[in-house]
């Protein structure tokens, strides 16, 4: 591992916190809730985790988090990850939750929100880690249980700084949930949507034109339409972009094709995220690491992504200037100069 990579201080802004579920974890919270999982151990869950594509995972994706029931169960979940990141130098995250997995299996959203928020307080009280939480709807649901989730995040609105939009992407266009998006707006959350990992290009569009989100969740079907490419790059909208997720889930066949290095060149704010770490093979370093050997970028690069993390981050413009001097300083310690300041 590379120790610029290593020491290199990021932001994480594309993170599914039920997709940090390692499957020692996994079978730790079936034991502890008395639940029976279709694997006989853990090995033979990760052997499972071999996808064609998205739906692929997403059937597993939501397998795995079924073991998760309490207050305690999430709080473990999200200290877990937290932990993690924090020794990669993660020092800030916005991190998706799921709500509807859990409420439709019973879960109170109350259950699942206190778990999550506690962790993120402890993650900041310990380590100085600063945090946002995006609810995201699951866009294969219909467009009233989206409104019926904001609805039940009302008491918890002071804990929730925006949302987003996941699962399914072929056939749920972002067009389904415009009254959600209108009514989220008003209640004043921010907003994001993925779009373009599986989708076409007119999807990125549609998340920014219809929805009006500030900034899109993966995004790299933007590299087939050369006019949203300059749309994109002239209006600095950050793409939250998942390297080892799309190897994973086939959205590109290998690393060297990953279209990251042209979108950076043309100008786009593009970021660095892990997406689904547990189940992708690798939090932030191993996606830095790959684009480093698999495609090829420069460390100057590579700090440039660093520092459009921080510009497309939800934090307040003085702990944006802190945090980058930081990562400017760090290139300095390299060797390793942007140019831009
Ligand atoms: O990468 C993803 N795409 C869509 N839905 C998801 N839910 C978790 N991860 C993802
Ligand atoms: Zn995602």
């Amino acid at each position: 591992m590379s120790a610029f990579i290593e020491q290199l201080p990021k932001v994480e802004l594309h993170l599914h916190i039920e997709g940090s579920l390692e499957p020692e974890l996994v079978f730790a919270l079936a034991r502890r809730n008395g639940i029976t999982l279709d694997y006989p151990d853990e090995s033979a869950l990760r052997a499972a985790y071999d996808f064609d594509d998205l739906q692929s995972f997403l059937n597993i994706y939501y397998a795995g988090m079924s073991v998760l029931q309490t207050e305690q169960d999430f709080f473990d979940m999200a200290h877990a990850y937290l932990a993690r990141a924090h020794g990669e130098n993660v020092r800030h995250v916005e991190i998706f939750f799921d709500p509807q997995a859990h409420t439709d299996r019973g879960v109170p959203f109350s259950v699942v929100i206190t778990g999550l928020h506690r962790a993120l307080e402890q993650a900041r009280h310990d380590w100085g880690m600063s945090s946002r939480l995006i609810l995201s709807f699951l866009r294969h649901l219909p467009e009233a249980s989206a409104i019926d989730t904001l609805r039940q995040a009302e008491p918890f609105r002071h804990w929730l700084a925006g949302v987003g939009l996941d699962s399914a992407e072929q056939g749920n266009p972002p067009e389904k949930f415009v009254r959600a998006y209108a009514l989220a707006r008003e209640q004043g959350y921010r907003l994001v949507a993925h779009a373009g990992e599986e989708g076409p290009p007119q999807y990125i569009r549609d998340a920014l034109e219809l929805l009006r989100v500030e900034r899109i969740d993966h995004g790299v079907a933007a590299i087939e339409d050369p006019a949203l490419m300059d749309e994109l790059a002239a209006a600095r909208i950050p793409l939250t972009v998942c390297p080892l997720s799309n190897l994973k889930l086939k959205v590109v066949d290998s690393m060297a094709d990953h279209p990251m290095a042209k979108l950076l060149q043309a100008g786009l704010c593009v970021t660095v995220n892990s997406d689904d770490p547990a189940y992708f093979g690798g939090y932030m370093n191993a996606n830095f690491l790959a684009l480093q050997q698999g495609l090829g970028m420069t460390d100057r690069e590579l700090l440039q992504l660093a520092l459009n993390g921080v510009e497309a981050s939800w934090l307040s413009p003085e702990e944006k200037t802190l945090l980058m001097r930081d990562i400017r300083g760090h290139g300095e310690k390299f060797g390793v100069y942007t140019g831009t300041g």
